[in-house]
């Protein structure tokens, strides 16, 4: 009796210790998965069916003579632009997004809403998902894929690093790797940054200068993928270019974007920061506006020649191109926060101004409209009513406003 009590309670003990240990094991590994965006997911389960196939071709149709093309960052702020022109004009379009959260995803919601009803599907997954990809090349002969969907931004690289290269570096080599296995290959054209100048001095940038100084990790990945993309342009015949953006701003924009949230802080009394460079000079950029960047990715798209390569191997010699789109004269951020001040002069406060960290000797004068100032000021405007939450059904209908009236590429 006493062995076979002993026996039981060896038993009882040791479905006790295994339970603690299965269950701390998977309260481990639940806590520690990386964040996955729920968009995969999404895509894996439900959404791929029959209708899902159907809504993907028909949002790919062309017009006879014009581009299909698969657009990644569709619902991001370059994406968006660059989807809609290319459905206004009859090339087919599918957009790919994950709808991340690294700023306020209902703008990017906003956007899809936009874009579908243009008749372009934006489909919720992740570059880093091949079995998607795989999937959308089978589905559709993709001729062109425009790639903007990266981890944007310069100062967040401090805070997230993993995300930069989970995007930036992992996402772009799966999606290469799709193209290059896909059949036919598409040519690509890809957003690189000015970012890659880094620490150079001379001016203006040019696309011959040496790019080996990045002073990000943003900028360091997207130095990277510029040599990944010279690896399978010369390995697999992928015809690639590589379009470096300089600082783009207007409608629609990132909320993450300097412009912006300067705009919040001045019509809140917030304190702003103006950076300074070497030699304690007011940093500058080139601002650049949106429809200047988007007519830049659809010359890149049209004058961009064929892959060359099938079954992973190159016929021949493919095209490798690197372009600057962008200025060649630098804007200083004092003369953005001069032109927002003017512009928002009856809604800022004293203390915003007492808060100003800008040279206070700086003449406004000469200071005198940014290029387009009037986009600046609508750039004001949405991100005013984007800051009130309550305001923002409002605020999508003055983005719809906005885009219907305005954006005619
Ligand atoms: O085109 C590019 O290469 C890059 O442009 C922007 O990066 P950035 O130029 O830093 O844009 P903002 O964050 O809007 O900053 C604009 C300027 O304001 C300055 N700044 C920003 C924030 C701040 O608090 N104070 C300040 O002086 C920045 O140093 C920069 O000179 C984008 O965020 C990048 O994703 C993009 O690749």
């Amino acid at each position: 009796m006493d062995k076979h009590r002993r026996w039981t309670y060896s038993i009882t003990k040791l479905v006790f210790w295994a339970t603690i240990f299965a269950g701390t094991l998977l309260f481990v590994c639940f806590r520690s998965s990386p964040p996955s965006h729920s968009a995969t997911m999404k895509w894996g389960s439900s959404n791929n069916t029959p209708q899902w196939e159907k809504r993907v071709r028909l949002s790919a149709r062309s017009r006879s003579g014009h581009l299909s093309v698969l657009v990644t960052g569709a619902a991001g702020f370059v994406g968006s632009h660059v989807s809609a022109a290319l459905k206004r004009r009859g090339d087919g379009v599918v957009g790919l997004d994950n709808f991340n959260s690294y700023y306020d995803p209902s703008l990017k919601r906003a956007r899809q809403k936009l874009l579908e009803q243009r008749g372009v599907f934006v489909i919720e997954g992740d570059i880093n998902d091949e079995k998607l990809l795989k999937k959308l090349f089978d589905i559709v002969e993709f001729t062109h894929v425009m790639h903007l969907a990266a981890q944007a931004g310069v100062r967040y690289a401090m805070k997230n690093p993993g995300s930069y290269i989970h995007s930036n570096i992992a996402g772009l080599v799966t999606l290469f790797e799709a193209c290059k296995s896909a059949n036919p290959q598409p040519s690509i054209v890809w957003a690189s940054s000015s970012s890659v100048y880094g620490l150079n001095s001379k001016v203006p940038f040019s696309e011959k200068d040496q790019t080996d100084q990045p002073a990000s990790l943003y900028a360091a990945t997207k130095k990277a993928g510029e040599e990944i993309a010279h690896t399978y342009n010369h390995i697999y015949g992928l015809s690639i270019t590589g379009l470096r953006f300089f600082t783009v701003y207007g409608p629609w924009g990132r909320p993450d974007m300097a412009y912006f949230f300067f705009t919040k802080n001045i019509l809140k009394g917030n304190p702003i920061s103006v950076f300074k460079g070497s030699n304690n000079k007011t940093v500058a950029r080139d601002f650049t506006y949106i429809d200047d960047i988007v007519k830049g990715c659809l010359g890149a798209l049209d004058t961009a020649e064929k892959s060359t390569g099938s079954g992973g191997k190159k016929k021949k010699n493919a095209q490798l191109r690197v372009f600057n789109l962008g200025n060649t004269s630098p804007v200083p951020v004092t003369k953005l926060v001069s032109i927002l001040e003017k512009l928002l002069k009856q809604n800022i406060t004293k203390s915003a101004k007492h808060h100003l960290d800008v040279n206070e000797n700086l003449t406004m004068a000469h200071l005198a409209g940014l290029h387009k100032n009037r986009n600046y000021y609508f750039s004001a405007q949405i991100c005013y009513l984007w800051s009130l939450p309550k305001r923002k059904k409002q605020c999508t209908e003055f983005y719809a406003f906005w885009q219907m009236k305005r954006i005619n590429y």
